[in-house]
């Protein structure tokens, strides 16, 4: 794992209380080379993805690659809820340092599948949208053969764009659906929150012929909760595990300014809340990432405070 960088204690600031009421006292510093056996009844496990290559092949605005430590140094201010038996550990970053995005994917696999092994659930701050590829294929790594893993994006994109000319933050989902298809089998995927104006003609037929679910912005919004809702868990239902990916370039601008391809027209925090307390309550959910911040476009921490507030969100409820 030549791309792997150790955690640093310098992206976990924030106020001091000698009784970890803060995150930033809450959290271990560990290596991913050396096992570690989960001794507590929860271990959540960080692991950083930085890299801007896949932002780059896809024609995007650079910055991702500063978007981990960035979530690291929001949720180290961020209270600490846990109870004292769930552990919380920071294993560092992969970085890219030589154009090989190829070879960062399979080094996330690796990492998720060993992370998973010691019985911790990987969260992987991101980083471009080509670390799904990669994080996606360490969790069917780790599972046995015939399991099925449900793909839950939230996104304005599909990201099935072909990855003819090498593998794109655009392309994770087409590369794993094509790799489905070579074994006859259908990829398990559902996309909340597509606009119809950030995808082509092109991309909605490919979802349709590999029956690919979607639900559109315009009905991804608290009005549509019920329909969110029922689809969402006819979903759940017919997978025997979740991965869950939210690309922040999927809420609405006001929200998250700090993306390559920003939304106005996207979607709220409310619903993806909803739709992520049925995902965890469901017990399925095998691994999370939150991808695509670029701090350099943020105001005033804004899409960095909400990656940061998704991620507590999760590990208080998972
Ligand atoms: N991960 C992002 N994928 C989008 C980017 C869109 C854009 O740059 O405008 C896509 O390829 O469609
Ligand atoms: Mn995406
Ligand atoms: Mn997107």
């Amino acid at each position: 794992m030549s791309n792997y960088k150790l955690p640093r204690k310098d992206n976990w600031i924030g106020r001091s209380s000698d009784q970890q009421l803060y995150l930033n006292e809450k959290i271990i510093l560990s290596s991913i080379k050396s096992p570690f056996q989960s001794n507590q009844n929860k271990t959540i496990a960080l692991l950083g993805y930085s890299s801007d290559e896949g932002v780059r092949r896809n024609h995007g605005r650079v910055g991702s690659s500063l978007g981990a430590d960035t979530i690291r140094k929001q949720l180290g201010k961020m209270p600490n809820h846990l109870d004292n038996n769930t552990q919380l550990i920071d294993f560092g970053n992969l970085e890219c340092n030589d154009e090989d995005l190829e070879t960062l994917q399979s080094d996330l696999s690796v990492a998720v599948k060993f992370i998973l092994e010691n019985k911790a659930i990987p969260i992987i701050l991101g980083g471009s949208h080509d670390l799904a590829y990669g994080h996606y294929n360490g969790l069917s790594q780790y599972l046995p053969k015939g399991k099925t893993i449900g793909i839950i994006n939230f996104d304005a994109h599909f990201d099935f764009r072909p990855n003819t000319n090498g593998n794109t933050s655009g392309t994770p989902f087409y590369q794993i659906a094509m790799e489905h298809e070579a074994k006859n089998e259908s990829i398990k995927y559902m996309a909340l929150g597509i606009r119809k104006d950030a995808n082509t003609k092109d991309l909605f037929e490919f979802a349709e012929t590999h029956q690919a679910n979607y639900l559109e912005q315009k009905y991804f919004c608290m009005t549509y909760l019920e329909h969110v809702e029922l689809r969402l868990m006819q979903f759940i239902e017919d997978v025997d595990y979740l991965y869950t990916t939210i690309d922040l370039d999927g809420f609405s601008s006001a929200f998250a300014p700090g993306v390559s391809a920003s939304s106005p027209m996207g979607f709220s925090p409310d619903i993806v809340l909803k739709s992520l307390k049925l995902i965890l309550e469901s017990g399925k959910l095998l691994g999370l990432d939150v991808v695509e911040l670029n701090p350099n476009y943020d105001i005033d921490d804004q899409t960095a405070k909400l990656a940061a507030s998704l991620v507590h969100y999760v590990i208080h409820k998972v």
